[in-house]
């Protein structure tokens, strides 16, 4: 963390690519913990090879759904090809068997898009500078996880940010063992149907959320349990190990960035890049495993 905004104060009036930024950031967070050091491969090849892994799983595979037809998933090749340059069991083939992947992804985009908010409403990121200033010391140059609970404005942010950008927006497909009535809604789920569950559809439906497209944080309470009531990291047996590690790393990267107090004592202003291709940073959702932004 220390290394991420030590590298934000060296570009300061420059234009930085946050989405490489955070990612490293993450990638490095998770490394030191599974690894206990960050220095164990290269961001960049690394990255190269998240990207491509995500991608394609991300495609349509038409041999998932009629198996005799897996000769037309051209893209199964390159997936095979980016594992095998890596030699035998390469580190992507662990993080791909730990599934991993989710972890860095997942958290780096639930990151991006809750930077991406703030930049696009400043009255909310001032509310949230005043929030830290008040609660945080001006002697502490970093938040730390003990001042996450306390930060309640914050948390409301990335709630909402959470609500309305699930990084997976669809979750981990299910099977029903057993026919199923949801009489209320008014469907039956025939036994051994598969259910994908869209997240990106309940953080925006009109009938649960006014104004769903908006970027309320005022509207999350503290009560309000996103991993429950959103099922932002899934539910049951299988649902996300990370959830903790992933919720702490945003809150902290949030809550330095907005702080801005790293050595330098001093609040940042942030404004969008006015390179050609960052200048048309909005709202557009790439969809892989994880709902990414995507510049224009
Ligand atoms: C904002 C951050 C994150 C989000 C939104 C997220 C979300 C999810 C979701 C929705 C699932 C599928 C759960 C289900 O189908 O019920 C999942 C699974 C998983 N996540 Fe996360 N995750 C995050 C961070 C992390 C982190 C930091 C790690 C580990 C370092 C991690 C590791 C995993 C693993 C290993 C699984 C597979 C669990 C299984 O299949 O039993 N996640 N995550």
């Amino acid at each position: 963390m220390e290394k991420f905004l030590a590298m934000l104060s060296q570009n300061l009036g420059r234009t930085v690519n946050m989405t490489q930024e955070v990612t490293v950031l993450t990638l490095e967070i998770i490394q030191t913990l599974v690894f206990g050091t960050s220095r164990t491969f290269g961001a960049n090849d690394f990255l190269r090879l998240v990207r491509q892994g995500n991608e394609l799983s991300g495609r349509l595979h038409i041999g998932d759904y009629v198996p005799w037809l897996k000769w037309m998933d051209l893209s199964l090749p390159k997936l095979t090809i980016a594992k095998q340059g890596h030699g035998g069991e390469s580190f992507l083939d662990v993080l791909l068997s730990l599934d991993n992947i989710a972890g860095l992804d997942t958290t780096a985009t639930a990151i991006e898009w809750a930077l991406i908010e703030l930049l696009l409403h400043p009255q909310i990121l001032a509310k949230a500078q005043k929030e830290l200033d008040d609660v945080i010391p001006a002697s502490s140059t970093m938040v730390s996880e003990a001042d996450i609970p306390k930060l309640k404005y914050l948390g409301a942010i990335v709630k909402e940010s959470l609500r309305k950008h699930p990084p997976p927006p669809l979750i981990v497909p299910r099977e029903s063992t057993a026919e199923c009535k949801l009489e209320e809604a008014g469907y039956m789920i025939p036994a051994k149907t598969q259910v994908l569950i869209n997240l990106y559809a309940i953080g925006r439906d009109p009938n649960i959320w006014e104004n769903p497209l908006e970027f309320i944080p005022e509207r999350m309470s503290s009560e309000f349990n996103a991993a429950v009531e959103l099922m932002t990291f899934g539910f049951g047996r299988r649902s996300c190990p990370g959830m903790n590690l992933g919720l702490t790393a945003i809150h902290l990267v949030l809550a330095n960035r907005s702080t801005g107090q790293h050595r330098m004592v001093k609040r940042w202003t942030w404004v969008r890049g006015s390179g050609s291709r960052s200048c048309g940073l909005v709202h557009l959702h790439w969809f892989h495993f994880s709902a990414s932004s995507q510049t224009y």
